[in-house]
């Protein structure tokens, strides 16, 4: 215990695996929690100060398992492995902390998932804003960007979602921060910029960090310092792999915020569903590191356009018949990406080699595809690739087809590869032979017809003679071991073979781990190229996915227009199309100069939220690379898409509904521009009636007037589509339903799905309450209400128009009071400028 006690002392703050025989054990509080989240047993040990001391544990030979599910859940676990022999040692064998497992620097491939990269990132934080530096240790990449506040914070943590987070311990983190699994905080002095930049020069042994771009961004600098110490102190290793770190700016992408990340379920969703994501749908990459980039390229829509038009035109060239051929080759690619990064890191097994073998001397085979193809950007991939040659050669001549798991067993090098290896496998292999002349000799001199020459891992090599020929057995025989029914031997002439054999086994072995060793040192010597050809290989699979999602899905290529507007004809939601049995109905959207906002009205289920967002998808789509699901779409510059869509998973994060509501209005408000793609669903829902309907009025005009932005506005209050006058730049459209009476006489609706001009002429909101099941006396109660509602709302007073809405008084529902005297009775005349007076005697006069 007491060596426990110190090991853990110098880790306490992480899960301390201590080896014990075959065991990693955990003890006291350690115990309790692995106990609870691996659900494996809690028992006791001995006692300590009296008590008995919780522990719990885990096989060796399958802890991997065990420490993948902690990493996932955001756990670390310090490594400590017993370092002497517990044969050899008298007492109590040493043991020693070998590594730290944590969720962000895991590079082990059965920690990582597959698809998802995994991320360290550290957050520092200024008067200017933030700095963000992130690594993906199992890819080797570096990078940093500046944000100026936490909206843009939180925006980049939806976005590069890190396994693990580090920040200053200090107060005052926004609760997006503190509530991340795998969040970690450091002494505030270790995010020092000035330290920092130290730190980065003496990483890459430079003598300033202009070439990197970085040199003039103190806060990224520091980050990214306080993410190499915390990688210094738990890999205990160099990272060769981290050759580079550059910048990642926000202004060079559009930007969407972490609502709008989940609201458009890129590649997430609520019920955990991923299939029925963008990315499910859209993800046919072959290698995982295809897999992973087009998820980057997901979350970070380029606003490039000469990059995305390059896409494009290369997407183009594919789908005329080279993307499967070139999808097939793909097949033997895996992820070169990260057995890179193992090699780097020396922990690349056998395999990885063999798998690195294939996908290198399918290169020439790949150019050649690439070849014939009228495409900029599949010709920049294609010279990418590199040759590799001399190393396709090497990994050919130097590994076995089918190499084993493990380095430490052997047999991972070639015959003819290396003189020495041969001849001392030839030394081990000709035994057998010498082995079978041994015997047939000795029978023949000793005259006992039964005798056996053996092998045994204890005793090592033996003549055996049965008990009753015994007696026989010469006198240069000595015996080495008795059996019930035989004794064992040993001869001068078999010790001597068998020292010969046994250290030529081993001697194979060290020679094998030497020109591992080698191996990985010579393929280390290329790294950075090796990089470049398995960053082309990911983005020619990706390419090559959109292609064969194009053909598949019958999308178009998007025109990138410099004017402004968007303008989508045929335009479909891609999922919603790719998960329901029923034809979609495809819908158009213009939005220009002269119409910059549509309301949207028409009854639950008609599919407005479905409409709203398929623009955004294929606006998102556009500005990855892909083709769109589309029969044509021409899109003009965009720099930012914000949605505010009710989700199901406002309570779940512990606000209002109405308070989430109005936070994320507030956000788009602030920060929609004229460029901007801005999403609002029923706005105001959230309250009661009038104060709901005067805030979706108020924020339709900002948004129309001041934020002129592109905006679809799907709203439940009919009074809104007053707004649309011709010089408003508002217009009205709408989705249908029909009443149809079915053969059993029953009422039921038919929704029509197709976006028309105009207003909606009535909502269908019991109709729908009724398809869902509502009681009938309920449905029938609701219908008297309404009529009597309906028969006030048509009084002779005021009708409820968008200007009245400029009084800031309640409305009473039942009371349609004058509007005119309403909002005479709101102004407060010391408060008017001259100027607002006037505009209220204006407004006043209008109502009248
Ligand atoms: N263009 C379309 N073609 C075919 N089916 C569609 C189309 N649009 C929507 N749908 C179907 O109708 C369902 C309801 O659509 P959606 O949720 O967009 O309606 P909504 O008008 O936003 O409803 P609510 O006002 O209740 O939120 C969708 O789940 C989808 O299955």
């Amino acid at each position: 215990m007491k060596q426990y006690f110190a090991a853990k002392a110098e880790h306490p703050d992480v899960l301390l695996f201590f080896r014990m025989g075959d065991f990693y054990e955990l003890f006291y509080d350690d115990a309790r929690k692995a106990a609870k989240l691996l659900d494996i047993t809690l028992t006791q040990r001995g006692s300590s100060a009296g008590a008995p001391i919780p522990m719990a544990g885990v096989p060796h030979h399958a802890y991997e398992g065990y420490l993948a599910r902690l990493v996932a859940l955001g756990e670390s676990v310090a490594i400590c492995e017993q370092i002497g022999d517990p044969a050899a040692s008298k007492g109590l064998v040493e043991r020693k902390v070998v590594r730290i497992v944590t969720p962000g620097t895991v590079t082990d491939e059965a920690l990582l998932q597959d698809r998802r990269d995994t991320l360290l990132l550290a957050i520092a934080r200024g008067k200017s804003g933030f700095g963000i530096a992130w690594a993906d240790l199992a890819a080797g990449r570096f990078l940093v960007n500046e944000v100026a506040n936490e909206d843009a914070l939180e925006a980049e943590l939806a976005r590069l979602q890190p396994a693990e987070t580090l920040v200053p311990d200090e107060e005052g983190w926004p609760e997006f921060v503190t509530t991340r699994n795998g969040m970690r905080r450091r002494a505030p002095w270790l995010f020092d910029a000035d330290s920092g930049r130290r730190q980065l020069l003496q990483f890459f042994g430079v003598h300033d960090l202009t070439a990197f771009g970085i040199d003039d961004k103190p806060l990224a600098i520091a980050a990214a310092g306080a993410l190499l110490g915390y990688v210094e102190e738990t890999q205990k290793q160099r990272l060769p792999h981290l050759t580079s770190i550059s910048v990642e700016a926000s202004d060079g992408a559009i930007a969407m915020s972490a609502a709008t990340r989940r609201h458009l379920e890129l590649d997430s969703r609520i019920d955990g569903d991923a299939n029925a994501t963008l990315l499910g749908v859209l993800d046919s990459t072959i290698t995982p590191m295809g897999g992973r980039l087009l998820r980057r390229w997901l979350h970070r829509p380029l606003r490039d356009r000469a990059t995305l038009r390059a896409r494009h035109q290369a997407v183009a060239t594919l789908a005329n018949g080279a993307d499967s051929e070139l999808r097939e080759a793909f097949r033997a690619f895996g992820d070169v990406e990260r057995i890179l990064a193992r090699i780097a890191l020396r922990s690349a097994r056998p395999r990885d080699l063999s798998t690195l073998r294939d996908a290198l001397g399918m290169l020439p085979s790949l150019r050649e595809v690439l070849a014939p193809l009228d495409s900029p950007r599949l010709q920049a991939l294609s010279s990418e690739l590199g040759e590799h040659g001399e190393h396709a050669a090497l990994l050919a001549r130097a590994i076995v087809p089918q190499p084993p798991v493990l380095a430490r067993d052997g047999g991972i090098f070639a015959e003819g590869f290396d003189a020495e290896l041969d001849e001392l496998r030839a030394l081990s292999t000709n035994a057998d032979q010498f082995l079978v002349d041994l015997e047939a000799r000795e029978k023949a001199a000793t005259g006992i017809p039964t005798l056996k020459v053996g092998y045994n891992r204890v005793h090592g090599y033996y003549i055996e003679i049965s008990k009753g020929q015994s007696d026989k057995a010469p006198t240069h025989y000595a015996r080495r071991q008795t059996l019930t029914g035989a004794e064992r031997y040993i001869t001068e002439e078999l010790k001597q073979f068998e020292d010969k054999v046994l250290s030529a086994r081993e001697r194979a072995l060290s020679r094998e781990k030497l020109l591992y060793e080698a191996l990985l040192d010579d393929l280390n010597t290329d790294l950075e190229s090796l990089k470049r050809c398995a960053a082309a290989l990911s983005e020619l699979d990706v390419l090559a996915c959109f292609a064969e999602r194009a053909s598949a899905l019958d999308w178009v290529q998007p025109q990138l227009s410099d004017d402004p507007g968007l303008r989508i004809e045929g335009g479909r939601h891609p999922v919603v199309e790719a998960l329901r049995d029923e034809p979609f109905t495809p819908n158009d959207l213009v939005l220009d100069e002269v119409t910059r906002m549509l309301v949207i009205t028409g009854p639950n289920m008609g599919g407005k939220s479905t409409y709203m967002r398929q623009n955004a998808l294929i606006v998102l789509l556009a500005h990855i690379g892909s083709f769109v699901p589309a029969t044509n779409a021409s899109i003009g510059p965009i720099d930012r898409i914000l949605t505010r869509i009710g989700a199901g998973d406002d309570l779940a994060r512990g606000q209002s509904t109405f308070m989430v509501e109005m936070a994320e209005t507030s956000y788009i408000l602030h920060h929609a521009t004229n460029e901007s793609l801005v999403l609002m669903d029923e706005i105001g829902r959230g309250t009661s009636t009038y104060d709901g309907l005067a805030l979706a009025d108020a924020c339709a005009r900002h948004l129309a007037s001041a934020n002129r932005s592109y905006t679809l506005f799907a709203t439940h209050y009919f009074e809104l589509t007053a707004l649309a006058e011709p010089s408003s730049g508002i217009a009205n459209v709408h989705l249908d339903a029909v009443e149809h009476r079915d053969a059993h006489g029953h009422e039921t609706l038919v929704f029509m799905h197709s976006v028309k001009d105009g207003p909606a002429d009535r909502s269908f909101g019991l109709q729908v309450a009724a398809l869902a099941g509502l009681p009938k006396t309920v449905v029938r109660q609701a219908r008297a209400r309404l009529a009597e509602l309906e028969a006030h709302r048509d009084a002779p007073s005021t009708p409820m128009t968008a200007q009245a809405l400029d009084s800031p008084q309640q409305i009473g529902l039942f009371a349609p009071a004058s509007a005119a005297l309403d909002a005479l009775a709101a102004i407060e005349p010391d408060e008017l400028t001259p100027r607002q007076a006037l505009e209220a005697l204006y407004r006043l006069k209008a109502l009248g």
